[in-house]
């Protein structure tokens, strides 16, 4: 099989349906985010305060085109749709699987997260908007599911019914 990317905002749930799908098909999954954090030796969160968003990124894009591109689920980090570069990777390469979430129930359920840089409880308008902002880039998607109020379980199922 090709590569199955899984985009989406953060918190949309990428990482944990991944995960999940992985098991299921029995394919090595691998998290951009992770890979990053593992290859530098530290979070996001302090490459984002200690060297800036444009380390972060570069090294995301990095990472995105080391990672295989046959026999694996790719969950990637909700910004890696900002880069066209990125963009035209993922769908030159494998699948690509957009997870929607509706952003009022993301920022509720990272009410407690202090993992995302760019979640600041104090700012959730900047949050929407980004979501909005961040939106059409997604939808470049080879396929959309509408996990809102979905069960793990749901979603994996519906992932594959459209894939499958
Ligand atoms: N369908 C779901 N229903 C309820 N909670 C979920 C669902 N999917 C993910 N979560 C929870 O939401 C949080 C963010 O999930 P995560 O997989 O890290 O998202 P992402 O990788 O898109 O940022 C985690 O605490 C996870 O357990
Ligand atoms: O949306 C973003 O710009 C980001 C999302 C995060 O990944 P998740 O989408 O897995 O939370 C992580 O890459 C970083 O905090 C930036
Ligand atoms: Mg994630």
């Amino acid at each position: 099989m090709k590569t199955l990317y899984i985009t989406g905002f953060m918190g949309a749930g990428k990482t944990t349906i991944g995960k999940a799908m992985g098991e299921l098909w029995q394919v090595p999954v691998l998290d951009t985010d992770q890979e990053v954090e593992r290859k530098w030796g530290k979070t996001v969160r302090e490459m984002f305060e200690q060297e800036g968003e444009g380390v972060f990124r570069s090294r995301e894009t990095e990472m995105l085109q080391a990672l295989p591109c046959q026999d694996a689920i790719i969950t990637t980090g909700g910004g890696i749709v900002g880069k066209e570069e990125n963009r035209q990777w993922m769908k030159r390469n494998g699948t690509v699987l957009y997870l929607y979430c509706d952003p009022e129930l993301i920022a509720e359920r990272l009410r407690e997260d202090t993992t995302r840089p760019l979640l600041q409880q104090d700012n959730l308008d900047a949050f929407f908007s980004l979501f909005r902002a961040r939106q059409p880039l997604y939808e470049e998607a080879d396929i959309q599911i509408d996990t809102t109020g979905k069960s793990i379980a749901a979603i994996v199922a519906e992932i594959e019914e459209k894939i499958k």
